[in-house]
């Protein structure tokens, strides 16, 4: 039987193995983690992570093929495969602080690798890591191996949370990077064996390793691309009367550009897009090439952007104040169906309204209190000045609560701010909400979740992303 270990049990490394173990009967996984909380909720009733369709998948393998251990090195050592999944966030001090990969959790992981293994092993990139991180993780694994054979690959991975189950069932494509070598071809095969008892040949690419490594940042950067391209567009849309919806519907009809990722919003958020994009400037400043990083960090720069612009425009139309006023938070996760914080947007907007003295009432299907308590008072790191950093202090926390629905959120608030698209809120009952509300009452969306005419009808200022504005924003100009 081929044994899998995964080092990494987070957003990926658990819903990553939990689909090869369902796909794959004939072979046993582990997944190991060094947090002992995370490992108890994997084997619990309670996962560590939310994500549609998950659960079900966990039930029907865990104990059959599928583990969760905290017993890290008995497994690596035990294994064939070795899928390294663990965090690469961005550095915040030293070297490449701000921008460069932080790769501490990597390379001792790779250090442990080398340690405990006793037979030959494929070591597979499943974390998004630098071009030419293998070649690094090539030096320490043969430097300690006493003769065992390691064959490093990247296979990195394209899955989005919120819809991470239904990506793994049928991925775009499958990318295996590998040495072109006899014995570099022969891991490739390896691992291309794992994935073909559910993913069709031909959309497994096999690339050399820096192919690889590079098109996952590469996708990753096109991605975020297109939504800062689109939230750019939906300022102009603002100034001029266009509506964003229109223009993306009529640029997406055209095949070349097509229709998906084009929604304007608060800006992007979640733990990668910022992360990679940021690593992609590094390598190329690295590389000799400034023109081409100060491109891609336009990207984040325009995301930046989007998000201020949001809180000015909420400050702007209520009277260029929000001292004492309360404002109901919609949504606090980077987008639907997670309940991830991390980069999310609502973050820098709720921190921009309790600058300016607003009071929030935050609710959230799927971010617990705790979380959004910490995400609110943790210190934040400026990507452009890395060694200055953001502290929202305890006092202002007291400007803050955390509700249990919609309603709650909105009774009494001068505004209301959403911030994540949840379903939920596209069925809300406005005219409640419109009547327990401070009046003038005001929405602003900034997910376009809302059909701002409707709202409008019943008494509503509305500011939609990249719409029409009301006479009354237009009245109050917001300097973005
Ligand atoms: N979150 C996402 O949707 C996606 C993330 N990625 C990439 O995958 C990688 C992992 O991301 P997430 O799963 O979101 O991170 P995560 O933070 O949810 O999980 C990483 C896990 O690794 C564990 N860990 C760290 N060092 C360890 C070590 N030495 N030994 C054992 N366990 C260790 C941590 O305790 C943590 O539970 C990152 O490089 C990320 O860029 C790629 C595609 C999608
Ligand atoms: O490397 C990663 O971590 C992953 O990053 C993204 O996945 P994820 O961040 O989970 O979610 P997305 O659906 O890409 O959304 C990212 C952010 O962009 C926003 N977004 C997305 C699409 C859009 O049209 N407009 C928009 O504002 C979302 O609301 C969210 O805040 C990529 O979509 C995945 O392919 C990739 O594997």
């Amino acid at each position: 039987m081929v044994k899998i270990c995964c080092i990494g049990a987070g957003y990926v490394g658990g819903p990553t193995m939990a689909v090869i173990a369902l796909k794959c009967p004939s072979i046993e996984v582990v997944v190991v983690d060094i947090s002992t909380p995370r490992i108890t909720a994997w084997n619990s009733d309670h996962l560590p992570i939310y994500e549609p369709g998950l659960e079900d998948v966990v039930k029907e393998c865990r104990g059959r093929n599928l583990f969760f251990s905290n017993d890290v090195e008995k497994h690596v050592a035990d294994a064939d495969i070795v899928f390294v999944s663990v965090n690469t966030p961005t550095k915040t001090q030293g070297l490449g602080a701000g921008k460069a990969a932080d790769l501490t959790y990597w390379e001792s992981a790779a250090r442990m690798i080398a340690d405990v293994s006793k037979s030959a092993k494929i070591v597979v990139e499943k974390s998004t890591v630098p071009v030419k991180t293998a070649e690094a993780i090539e030096k320490i694994l043969t430097h300690n191996s006493k003769g065992i054979d390691f064959q490093i690959l990247s296979n990195p991975e394209f899955l989005a949370e919120g819809t991470a189950i239904k990506d793994l069932y049928n991925p775009d494509r499958v990318l295996i990077g590998g040495r072109e070598t006899p014995e570099g071809l022969k891991a490739v095969q390896a691992l291309k064996q794992v994935y073909a008892h559910w993913v069709p040949e031909e959309k497994i690419i096999c690339t050399n390793l820096w192919s690889a490594e590079l098109s996952k940042l590469a996708a990753n950067a096109f991605l975020a691309q297109r939504i800062s391209s689109v939230n750019a567009m939906s300022a102009l849309c603002e100034a001029t009367g266009a509506d964003v919806s229109q223009v993306s519907h009529a640029i997406g009809k055209d095949t070349r550009i097509g229709s998906k990722f084009l929604n304007a919003s608060v800006g992007f958020g979640g733990s990668c897009f910022q992360k990679d994009i940021l690593n992609l400037v590094y390598i190329c400043e690295c590389n000799g090439l400034p023109e081409v990083a100060n491109y891609w960090k336009q990207v984040i720069q325009i995301n930046d952007y989007q998000k201020s612009r949001f809180v000015n425009r909420v400050v702007a139309s209520m009277f260029n104040t929000v001292a004492g006023k309360k404002i109901g938070i919609l949504g606090f996760a980077f987008k639907k169906d997670t309940g991830d914080t991390r980069e999310t947007p609502a973050i820098d907007v709720c921190r921009g309204l309790l600058v300016d003295k607003a009071e929030l009432r935050i609710y959230d299907p799927q971010v617990p209190q705790a979380q959004i308590e910490k995400d609110l008072t943790m210190v934040k790191f400026d990507w452009e000045n890395p060694v200055l950093v953001n502290h929202v202090s305890p006092v202002t926390l007291n400007q803050v609560s955390i509700v249990e629905n919609a309603y709650e959120a909105s009774k009494d608030a001068h505004g209301v701010c959403i911030l994540t698209e949840w379903d939920e809120f596209k069925t809300l009952d406005f005219q409640k909400i419109y009547d327990n509300m401070q009046k003038p009452a005001f929405i602003f969306d900034g997910r376009n979740v809302v059909d701002p005419n409707k709202l409008r009808d019943i008494g509503f200022i509305v500011y939609s992303i990249g719409k029409p504005l009301d006479q009354w924003l237009k009245d109050m100009p917001a300097v973005a």
